[in-house]
């Protein structure tokens, strides 16, 4: 294991996205000691991550669970309070002002974060024309994240590129969470606004969340402790 800190592993979230529970444990595996935060999202919570989460907790690790919530308030209050009982340290919620409120009684008294996913690293101002939407994408993350600042949420989900925007509105007790992130040269896949580990915690992101670039790597031991000595020097 190199010798980077653990706040700087801390910095880095490994998305667990797998069809299955022993796929996911055999990375865990062997990223070992190296990797600290572990995102288990919709693909793998279908397919048993849930007790996957528990089973990381248990063993110091720390969880995101990624269910991207989006629902009436009174499923969402339940669902959140519901993840805050499994120890799970942060949850997702579309950042709809009504959701992200719900949320917020839902983790009330509980140290879960709730972040608000405000536009998704796969959309362009395109894509949000196609869905109906009047602003694009910078108006609309910029919304969103003062409306999840007023829900008392503990911050969001955004690209790297907007991250140093997120970051003013937030102020610097926000949590300013951004997937979409490439190390330099590697494959963007279906991701439209990335930037490197470097730059995203530069502009002013807390943590990055990786997956491919990791787990799709030949090497992902090799793959995460690169992202961690970019992000030790970042
Ligand atoms: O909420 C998320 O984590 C998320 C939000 C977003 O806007 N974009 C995004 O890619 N994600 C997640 O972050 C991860 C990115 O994976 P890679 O593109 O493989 O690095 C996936 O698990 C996505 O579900």
């Amino acid at each position: 294991m190199s010798l980077v800190d653990a706040k700087v592993r801390d910095r880095m979230i490994v998305a667990l996205d797998y069809p299955n529970v022993s796929a996911a444990e055999a990375l865990v595996w062997q990223l070992g000691d190296i990797v600290t935060f572990y995102k288990i999202g919709l693909e793998l919570s279908i397919a048993g991550g849930l007790d996957l989460a528990a089973d990381l907790i248990g063993a110091g690790k720390k969880v995101f669970l990624d269910l991207k919530l989006h629902d009436i308030g009174n499923t969402v209050e339940r669902a959140t309070a519901a993840a805050a009982e499994r120890g799970v340290h942060i949850l997702t919620v579309h950042a709809y002002p009504q959701t992200m409120a719900a949320a917020a009684r839902g983790a009330k008294g509980s140290p879960l974060e709730v972040l608000g996913v405000t536009v998704l690293t796969s959309y362009d101002d395109t894509d949000l024309a196609t869905a109906g939407y009047r602003m694009g994408v910078t108006d609309t993350v910029r919304l969103r994240a003062g409306q999840a600042r007023e829900a008392g949420i503990a911050g969001v989900i955004c690209a790297p590129t907007d991250a140093a925007m997120v970051r003013a509105i937030l102020g610097p007790d926000g949590r300013v969470v951004t997937p979409g992130v490439r190390p330099k040269g590697a494959d963007v896949g279906d991701q439209k606004r990335v930037a490197t580990p470097a730059q995203a915690i530069a502009a002013g992101a807390d943590r990055i969340v990786v997956g491919r670039p990791v787990t799709a790597a030949a090497d992902p031991v090799a793959a995460a402790e690169a992202i961690l000595a970019e992000l030790a020097g970042a």
